[in-house]
């Protein structure tokens, strides 16, 4: 998307020295506009999600109003059950909203129809789960290149860029082990080589060092900030560990299924320490 630049006022000063040979006359004032900011790639509007029938309903989401610029990387946090998962679901097209529209440039989502969303899914939209989810009997490459595939680019292409990912994420020389041959923190690598590859517009993350001990994790999770941020691809992670939520930009945490706090990081107090200060 682009953006018209913002026009640059003449300059005129706000308050000219007085002359003898003209009245004294003060020009307007001119308030410099602020940067225009990047269009989100992908907004919440009024988003509610409300499981099962009449009788035994739960509200899982409350309207929840969000935008998410490209390369920028959100935590959502809270306690269990306050709708962190049902959030990063609904954002990324896997349920449908009960109301209120999920837009991905611009576009809504739920106007999508089955199949364009499914595509969409496959080809913008990139995973990272606790335990990876790699497929046990392809090796690490072919991991990697299977969605790529799936959405008809070729083997020798996806292979090429793929390798090029793993060697990135220090896997050189282990494209052709199998996940069991893999330590954990090797395969989450995996999962965010695959998540990565083919460049989509946001990567969505769950408790993605979940399942690793704390300087694995720690090392994954500088690996998914460093590569979304310089990939441009933004990134939505829900963490129950406040230590994790520290390495994005902006932290949303939710409670009964509503936005309750919504907070933003300076670069500098940013940093990837996980394993402390848990906070469910
Ligand atoms: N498929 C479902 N059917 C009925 N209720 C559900 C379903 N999925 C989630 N819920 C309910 O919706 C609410 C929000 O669930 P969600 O999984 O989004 O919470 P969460 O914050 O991710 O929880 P946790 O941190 O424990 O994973 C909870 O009350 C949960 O029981």
């Amino acid at each position: 998307m682009t953006h018209a630049p913002a026009p640059v006022p003449s300059a005129v000063p706000a308050h000219p020295a007085p002359s003898a040979a003209a009245p004294t006359t003060y020009a307007p004032r001119v308030d410099i506009p602020p940067a225009p900011r990047p269009a989100p790639v992908l907004a919440a509007r009024g988003l509610r999600k409300t499981y099962g029938g009449t009788g035994a309903a739960t509200r899982a989401l409350d309207g929840v109003d969000l935008d998410i610029a490209p390369a920028d990387s959100l935590a959502v946090m809270g306690p269990s059950g306050c709708g962190k998962t049902t959030l990063l679901h609904l954002l990324a097209g896997i349920l449908t909203p009960t109301a209120g529209s999920v837009l991905h440039d611009g576009a809504d989502l739920a106007e999508l129809g089955d199949r364009r969303r499914t595509l969409l899914r496959r080809s913008a939209f990139g995973f990272v789960f606790q335990d990876g989810q790699l497929l046990p009997e392809l090796t690490a490459l072919e991991n990697v290149i299977l969605p790529r595939m799936l959405g008809g680019t070729s083997r020798r292409a996806a292979t090429a860029e793929a390798r090029a990912w793993l060697e990135r994420l220090g896997l050189e020389g282990m494209e052709d082990r199998r996940p069991t041959q893999l330590s954990g923190g090797q395969a989450q690598r995996v999962a965010i080589a695959r998540a990565l590859d083919g460049r989509p517009s946001v990567v969505f993350a769950d408790e993605p060092t979940g399942a690793l001990d704390q300087a694995t994790g720690q090392a994954v999770l500088q690996i998914l900030v460093d590569s979304c941020r310089d990939s441009g691809a933004a990134l939505v992670m829900v963490t129950h560990d406040a230590a994790v939520a520290a390495a994005c930009r902006r932290t949303v945490a939710l409670r009964d299924g509503r936005i309750e706090r919504e907070f933003v990081r300076p670069a500098a107090q940013r940093e990837v320490v996980q394993g402390q200060g848990q906070s469910r």
